[in-house]
């Protein structure tokens, strides 16, 4: 099963991982010494949609970073609620039960705009050239429409315009609905004020077969080494950008094993996406390398990427990456976190190094050069 929060962003932050400021890079911490002059919050008005009882809530309060303390309230509970989760397999399944009623209020009271979004049809929804490469289904074809402008980056032309507009156009009566409404919404991870989970209201069919049928048949090619040909799990949300909006997103890994984002438009300057290479959990906060010994070249890590209207990125959840300022009009991102539940349960027992990690790759070269070079020097001595 799952370990993971669903939506949960893994932020980086080397700056922060003091021990008592309670930021590591396993997620969110607490910090060791309670903060005394904070006056813990009353979550009681809370009680139908916390996950435990808000008395817990209040207690830990203290113990949040500085930074989650100052943060809004919401915050802090989503926070609280996210370490809470770590530690009680049995509140996973309630959570489960309470987010499949939370969604199933919002289905049968929310009346969408676009019925036709809500099931898949291809042909209205994905580029021609897309579907053809989909449906030759080999390496040849998807590399045909695909560009890969840094190791294990790929972007390609796939979303229609006009499947982006009513995308957009969706997205902007469910928030009408949620205004009017005051319903109280997830938002899609810890790291975004703004967007909106597409699952929640009626869109997770549609994702599902927008994942098996259109994103892993390319995973199961480019990503295997990280589960991409076994996705069996998503989390479907869009991302909205702009001065009056979430401006940037920081550096972070996806709780993901392979993210697809799709930019849906609409007018905006800046928003790029920079992207730092790949790691695994114990090396998240490594140094970005200048070079990397990648397919028989040496290649760069550091890349950044300028977002288009319909164009999609595609990256493995672990690639590091984050969003420069949107200074100017508005960016919205559909993005599919794509999971495997057989690769998480695998990674579990391995002890071996993971090796899509470029920081545990050069540390085994590295071993390796050390031991040939003690290997040299022994065989010198001997012959002398
Ligand atoms: O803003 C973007 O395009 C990136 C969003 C992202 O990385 C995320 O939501 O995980
Ligand atoms: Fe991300």
């Amino acid at each position: 099963m799952d370990q993971r929060r669903e939506a949960q962003a893994n932020e980086i932050n080397g700056s922060q991982s003091n021990e008592n400021d309670g930021v590591s890079s396993k997620g969110p911490a607490l910090r060791l010494y309670p903060c005394v002059e904070q006056k813990a919050e009353n979550y009681e008005d809370l009680e139908e949609e916390l996950e435990f009882s808000p008395h817990l809530y209040s207690a830990l309060e203290r113990h949040l970073p500085s930074s989650v303390l100052s943060s809004s309230r919401d915050n802090k509970v989503q926070y609280m609620t996210d370490i809470l989760l770590r530690y009680s397999p049995r509140a996973d399944r309630s959570r489960l039960q309470k987010h499949g009623e939370y969604r199933q209020k919002i289905i049968s009271n929310y009346q969408p705009l676009h019925r036709v979004l809500y099931t898949m049809h291809a042909a209205d929804f994905f580029v021609p050239s897309f579907i053809k490469a989909i449906s030759e289904n080999k390496e040849e074809s998807f590399r045909k429409i695909m560009s890969e402008p840094s190791p294990g980056v790929f972007t390609f032309e796939m979303l229609q315009p006009r499947f982006c507009e009513m995308m957009l156009a969706e997205v902007q009566n469910f928030e009408k609905w949620v205004r009017e409404t005051k319903f109280r919404i997830m938002r899609p991870n810890t790291m975004n004020k703004f967007g909106v989970v597409l699952d929640d209201f009626g869109l997770q069919n549609m994702l599902k077969k927008f994942m098996e049928d259109f994103i892993r048949p390319i995973s199961t090619v480019f990503f295997t080494e990280v589960g991409g040909s076994t996705l069996d799990g998503h989390h479907g949300f869009v991302v909205e950008y702009g001065t009056d909006r979430d401006i940037d997103l920081g550096f972070h890994v996806d709780d993901a094993e392979v993210t697809l984002n799709v930019c849906l438009g609409k007018q905006f300057t800046g928003g790029e996406l920079f992207f730092r290479g790949v790691r695994c959990e114990k090396h998240v906060n490594s140094d970005t390398q200048p070079d990397v010994f990648i397919n028989r070249f040496f290649q760069q890590e550091i890349f950044d990427y300028v977002h288009v209207a319909g164009r999609a990125i595609l990256h493995c959840g672990r690639h590091r990456h984050g969003a420069r300022a949107t200074t100017y009009g508005q960016r919205i991102n559909l993005l599919i976190w794509c999971r495997s539940s057989v690769f998480r349960e695998t990674r579990k027992y391995q002890t071996d190094f993971p090796s899509w990690c470029a920081e545990c790759k050069r540390e085994k070269e590295e071993r390796i050069r050390q031991k040939a070079s003690i290997l040299k020097s022994e065989l010198r001595l001997r012959t002398v």
